[in-house]
């Protein structure tokens, strides 16, 4: 089952110089910062009531976030949907003939199981699920 929006991913070029935007001027509440080396990024959630804002800061030029970046700036990348079970999620994607990039889960920030669906399939939005480790809580 699709459950809530867990976070929004945002691409920027440097965390450092993003974070005070939203922890000084809106003043949310920053969380925890991770490298996801599988990714290629680093990562910074905020909390934002029940979703997060996760600051991309690629960590090398050929990931998919540095070239998101360089086609179109800094800027919305993603909006990851919580999901029950993921591995059922994407077969019934796949099942509905949607294009997966992922055709099974991968480890993303916080031990998540994550998978994208490909943005042509979403109207032209980067759809990440993301199954929260067992260890994680709620939010
Ligand atoms: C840490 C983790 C977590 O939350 O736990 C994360 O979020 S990691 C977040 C970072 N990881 C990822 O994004 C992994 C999944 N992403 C990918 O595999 C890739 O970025 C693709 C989405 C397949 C795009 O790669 P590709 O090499 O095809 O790049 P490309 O520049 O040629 O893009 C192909 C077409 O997709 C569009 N496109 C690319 N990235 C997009 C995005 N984020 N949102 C909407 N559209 C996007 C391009 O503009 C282009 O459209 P036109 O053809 O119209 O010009
Ligand atoms: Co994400």
């Amino acid at each position: 089952m699709i459950k809530d929006v867990n976070h929004i991913g945002v691409a920027v070029k440097s965390i450092e110089t993003a974070l005070p935007f939203y922890t000084g001027t809106l003043g949310l509440t920053f969380e925890a910062v991770e490298n996801v080396e599988s990714q290629r990024v680093r990562v910074a959630f905020i909390k934002a009531g029940n979703c997060k804002i996760e600051l991309l800061e690629p960590t090398s030029p050929d990931s998919p976030v540095a070239k998101f970046i360089e086609k179109r700036g800094e800027g919305i990348h993603h909006v990851a949907l919580s999901v029950d079970n993921i591995e059922d999620r994407i077969q019934d994607m796949i099942e509905k003939g949607i294009q997966m990039i992922d055709s099974t889960s991968r480890k993303g920030a916080g031990g998540a199981n994550i998978a994208f669906m490909h943005p042509k399939a979403s109207n032209g939005v980067l759809v990440e699920f993301c199954e929260k480790a067992a260890k994680q809580h709620d939010n």
